[in-house]
């Protein structure tokens, strides 16, 4: 196939429409809970009480401040990294090669920024600068996916994702055509999908907790716990940032719309909300209903981790004495499923703590509003139909084994439920 050809494969998110509506309803959406959040009823169901001018939106110090962040997190990704890892085999028979210190860019992150606060930066600025910098770092995404999507035209052809390469114009500039886009030795997707966003969530979150002490003298339970959770999260994902390379974003996915805009809007702007949530409507929390909240997010936690580790050792070296007796399928491409421990219970375990974690950070803001219940309620669609995509590749990769799994281990998600 050349790059100019299309390929066969199957229309996913409701095909040149349903992209079409995503491209107007994502940022959409992002804006009306940036709003939302900081409006009195703080209602996730109504319309915005007043929409917002460009003189509020458009702000170059914001996009300044944007460029300054990606700038800071570029020259964090280039410095020597303590590891360099191979991703998957791709079509050319190649492996790419990727740094492995997007911890040591969140710990780095952590250090400028103390020392930044010492000496009188204005961190406790920065939730007011949350709508225009959310529109600076939207402008960005449509135009750095415009220039993907055009680099992409002149790419081999063996370096285009499977699915976003359509001949629809719209869907493939949402989607992505290009698998791994990269200049030189840098890796656009795999910078984004773990720095600028996830460690400016982290940021945006304590910049929160900061003006909240500002305001009120000291931060709230509520706040410190959603500011751990979520600290606690993206620490994690940076910690095993290896791990990402066998996500289907990495080996599966284009870079387009889709994960420009995830990764550097959705993610830091509306993970947030909680923490934004909390800043403009405080919540009494006590101490036993704090402590029954962490128990939840340790036992989601337990789940996530102990999940994703069993299937990372497994996958890695599956004599390790930790999962050398857990029984398991073998399928034709040589590999093997597991089909007990983790994976024996359902069929994507990772998925269950992750969404009982996302329930965890939704409770410290009471049950008055369902605004900060969006998350988990946006995080168990993206996971079913995650769930779904992911499904449809291994049936494709293992076929009968992957059937034979499915008979064995029934539930995908939730056990006896889903
Ligand atoms: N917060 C957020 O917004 C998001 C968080 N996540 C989290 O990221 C993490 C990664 O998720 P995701 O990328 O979806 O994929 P998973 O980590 O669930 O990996 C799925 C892959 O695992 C392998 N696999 C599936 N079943 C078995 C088995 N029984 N035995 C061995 N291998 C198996 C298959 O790949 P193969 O056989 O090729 O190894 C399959 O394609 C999860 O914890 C998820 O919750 C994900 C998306 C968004
Ligand atoms: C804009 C749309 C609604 C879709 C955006 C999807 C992205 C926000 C997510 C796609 C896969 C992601 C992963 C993570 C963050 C969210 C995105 C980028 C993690 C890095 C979160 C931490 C986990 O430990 C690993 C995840 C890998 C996938």
């Amino acid at each position: 196939m050349t790059s100019r050809e299309a390929s066969q494969a199957p229309l996913e998110f409701g095909g040149p429409l349903g992209v079409a509506a995503l491209l107007i309803l994502l940022p959409a959406t992002m804006f009306h809970l940036l709003l939302a959040a900081r409006s009195g009823p703080a209602r996730l169901l109504a319309l915005p009480a007043y929409l917002p001018g460009l003189e509020e939106l458009w702000s170059p110090w914001a996009l300044l401040l944007f460029f300054i962040w990606l700038g800071l997190q570029v020259a964090l990704y280039l410095l020597p990294a303590r590891k360099v890892a191979e991703g998957l085999e791709l079509k050319d028979k190649s492996r790419l090669r990727y740094p492995i210190n997007g911890f040591q860019a969140l710990v780095l992150t952590a250090l400028l920024m103390g020392l930044g606060v010492s000496v009188g930066l204005p961190l406790g600025a920065l939730p007011g600068m949350l709508l225009p910098l959310a529109f600076a770092t939207t402008l960005t995404s449509f135009i750095f996916s415009l220039l993907l999507y055009a680099k992409a035209l002149v790419a081999p052809a063996s370096a285009l994702a499977p699915g976003g390469n359509s001949g629809n114009s719209m869907y493939d500039f949402f989607l992505g055509r290009e698998l791994n886009p990269r200049l030189g030795s840098f890796d656009f997707k795999y910078f984004c999908e773990l720095r600028p966003g996830l460690i400016g969530w982290v940021f945006i979150n304590l910049a929160l907790l900061m003006q909240e002490a500002e305001l009120r003298g000291s931060p709230s339970l509520a706040m410190w716990l959603v500011n751990g959770f979520q600290l606690l999260y993206v620490g994690d994902a940076l910690w095993y940032e290896e791990s990402v390379l066998t996500t289907m974003d990495i080996i599966h996915d284009g870079f387009g719309f889709m994960l420009v805009f995830g990764d550097l809007a959705w993610v830091p702007f509306t993970y947030s909300l909680q923490a934004q949530f909390l800043l403009y409507h405080p919540q009494p929390l006590g101490l036993p209903m704090a402590l029954l909240i962490c128990l939840l997010k340790a036992i989601g936690y337990y789940i996530f981790r102990g999940a994703n580790s069993q299937k990372n050792t497994f996958r890695k070296n599956p004599s390790d004495p930790s999962v050398a007796g857990l029984e398991t399928i073998p399928t034709a491409t040589g590999r093997r499923l597991l089909v007990s421990g983790w994976w024996g219970m359902v069929r994507h375990p990772n998925y269950l703590g992750d969404l009982i974690m996302a329930l965890a950070w939704s409770l410290p803001c009471g049950l008055s509003h369902l605004l900060p219940y969006f998350y988990v309620l946006y995080f168990t669609a993206l996971l079913v139909h995650r769930e779904a995509r992911d499904e449809q590749q291994c049936l494709q990769k293992y076929g009968r084994a992957w059937q034979e799994y499915c008979k064995r281990v029934p539930y995908r998600i939730i056990p006896y439920v889903y």
